[in-house]
């Protein structure tokens, strides 16, 4: 059963006013000025991110997403998720996928406790089953495990602590297309291991979970397919371990 299928996409970003970057802050007044005046010579580049990328994704499938920095994986994450438009070609997804960025939108200024029902919400849970999953979620985080944090605003947590929280709330649920943007490497040892496992229990569930990470370790260990993205483009497709070699052997590891 495919949950995914990606047909040949491009993701362009536009940015705005780059070509006329340089320069102090006179400068960029005057930019500021001219651009109230509607400058026609403001420039636009533009960032060919992902570049013909197609592969179908399965349900029970965690598929790991690897690459050099800036090689795309978080941009195609994005596009899955429906977040930013193809400039060509087509995503196709079975079910509404979720995107747990390291920066998903929770709320600093809430407590952790306020955080975990807002989670729950903007994933579609009713109350009810919030409050049911509730203890077990802030028990997988640990944040309560040295003291009394759930009850603290989330932005005083080390970003350990709120990648973690934010893992809990995401994985609490079964998803259809779950997608993980280096969420793990962010914990400790022993809470990624935790959310390793908790990955697999995800996909068993019949799922499909994607992966980004540097940690070839955690890719190895959770997933059995992996995409290797260069400069936007697929450069491969296929099982972990033959995946990951040729890309050790890439990167001189
Ligand atoms: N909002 C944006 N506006 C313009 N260009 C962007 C934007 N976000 C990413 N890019 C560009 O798109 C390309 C791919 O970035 P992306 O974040 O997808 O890479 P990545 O593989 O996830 O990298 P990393 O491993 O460093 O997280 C890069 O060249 C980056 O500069």
């Amino acid at each position: 059963m495919p949950t995914v299928v990606v047909d040949d996409v491009h993701i362009v970003y536009r940015v705005h006013g780059a070509k006329s970057g340089r320069g102090g802050a006179t400068a960029a007044l005057s930019r500021m000025l001219r651009r109230g005046a509607g400058d026609p010579e403001r420039g636009v580049r533009t960032v060919h991110a992902v570049r013909g990328v197609s592969f179908t994704a399965h349900r029970g499938e965690a598929i790991g997403l690897i690459g050099s920095n800036g090689s795309g994986k978080s941009t195609l994450l994005r596009a899955i998720a429906g977040l930013l438009p193809p400039e060509r070609g087509r995503v196709y997804t079975d079910g509404q996928p979720s995107l747990l960025g390291v920066n998903a939108a929770l709320m600093g200024d809430l407590t952790g406790e306020r955080n975990v029902v807002l989670g729950g919400l903007a994933m579609g849970m009713s109350r009810e089953q919030i409050k049911e999953r509730y203890q077990e979620i802030v028990d997988f985080s640990g944040i309560n495990d040295k003291g009394d944090f759930i009850s603290l605003p989330m932005r005083t947590y080390s970003s350990g602590m709120q990648a973690r929280l934010r893992f809990s709330i995401a994985a609490a649920k079964d998803h259809d297309v779950l997608m993980i943007d280096e969420a793990l490497a962010t914990g400790d040892a022993r809470f990624r291991a935790r959310s390793e496992a908790r990955v697999r229990e995800l996909r068993e569930h019949a799922g499909t979970v994607f992966l980004v990470s540097h940690s070839n370790q955690s890719i190895r260990d959770t997933c059995n397919r992996v995409l290797w993205l260069e400069r936007g483009e697929l450069r491969l497709d296929g099982p972990t371990e033959e995946v990951l070699r040729a890309y050790e052997k890439f990167s001189g590891k």
